[in-house]
């Protein structure tokens, strides 16, 4: 096993709401290893892009607390000057809406050229234009001597995704976080977006944070997954062990809500309830716990912490033990209905 690239030690990023900080990112820990592509998965509202801006200290006004080593420096002590020299060459984010990421008003061409000068600045100006064609034919942009003088207005949502991608590896970063990288897009954009990802990978054997609600992107993409709920890592384990055997009630129910073609489950589950804002969420005991009421009290620890139940396979509270779906929408409905 190599040693990571990423490792993110007891990272807590707080927003200021009212004269008061609340945690989106709580005591996260984590690790990403080269050539490895680590998904975090969570609902709507959960901090994943909370914990995306912190990695790569994009946060301007949020309170960020604990760890973070990039190949074994602590990037989370490093001045804004220092960290723009990283960010851009040896790690890179790819963002969720490629429309308001580029720049309008500039031919892509261009923008591929800006971020390569910004670390080349040695490169002479014919090399920087033929890199950012070589880019966007790498990205599998076809006529890419073309697509250098179009604007993004004038490119699909999937091929503005790809300008976005080659924007990103302009450098070749060790690290790249992609967040929710194929949402806008519609499903065989989606799925050719994924592929290109996943054959820069095999390329460059940069390790990959993918932020993603989408437990489907996840399946085909990930090493490792790990789940996030209100703030919190909630569960990790490797792919196979957490479509196969996962034991977090929050896992069980995201997988459990998604319907799959040849496979009947007894009853989709619907988990009711969305995650809590920040100023209300339970920050003692476990936080998804009002969202399973048919589940014993007793059942939660009182400060639930990650367990390790099997090799690298990591569950937060002792709920996991007693969990079960309900038996009847009547059931579940009894506890949750007022
Ligand atoms: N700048 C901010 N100021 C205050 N609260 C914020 C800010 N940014 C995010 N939040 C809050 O932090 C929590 C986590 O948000 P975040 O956007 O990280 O979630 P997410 O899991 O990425 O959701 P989505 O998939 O919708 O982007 C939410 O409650 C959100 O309202």
């Amino acid at each position: 096993m190599n040693e990571a690239l990423l490792q993110i030690e007891h990272l807590t990023t707080s927003f200021r709401i009212a004269d008061q900080y609340y945690a989106a990112v709580d005591d996260v820990t984590l690790s990403v290893r080269e050539n490895e592509v680590l998904a975090i998965v969570g609902e709507s509202g959960s901090g994943k892009s909370a914990l995306a801006y912190s990695i790569m200290g994009l946060h301007t006004r949020a309170k960020t607390e604990g760890d973070i080593y990039f190949n074994g420096h602590n990037i989370a002590r490093l001045s804004p000057s220092k960290l723009n020299k990283l960010r851009g060459k040896d790690m890179s984010m790819i963002f969720q809406d490629p429309l308001s990421a580029l720049n309008p008003l500039m031919i892509v061409g261009a923008q591929i050229e800006e971020v390569i000068l910004l670390h080349q600045p040695k490169l002479s100006r014919k090399d920087r234009a033929d890199k950012a064609v070589e880019l966007l034919a790498k990205v599998g942009i076809p006529r890419p001597e073309h697509t250098y003088g179009r604007y993004p207005h004038e490119l699909s949502g999937g091929m503005r995704q790809r300008v976005i991608i080659a924007i990103a590896i302009a450098n070749g970063p060790k690290l790249l976080i992609a967040d929710e990288p194929t949402t806008a897009l519609d499903v065989t954009i989606q799925l050719q977006i994924l592929e290109l990802l996943r054959k820069l990978k095999a390329d460059s054997k940069a390790g990959i944070v993918l932020i993603t609600h989408d437990l489907g992107v996840v399946s085909e993409m990930a090493d490792r997954v790990a789940v996030m709920y209100a703030g919190q890592i909630v569960e990790i384990a490797d792919i196979y062990t957490l479509i196969s055997k996962a034991r977090h009630p929050y896992t069980r129910s995201l997988l459990q809500s998604i319907p799959t073609a040849g496979e009947t489950k007894s009853r989709l589950h619907v988990i009711q309830g969305i995650v809590p804002s920040l100023q209300n969420l339970p920050r003692q005991g476990c936080r998804f716990r009002s969202r399973i009421p048919w589940i014993d009290e007793s059942a939660h620890e009182e400060q639930p912490i990650m367990h390790e139940i099997a090799p690298g396979h990591w569950v937060r509270c002792s709920c996991y033990k007693h969990f079960r779906f309900p038996d009847s929408k009547e059931e579940e409905l009894r506890h949750v209905l007022p």
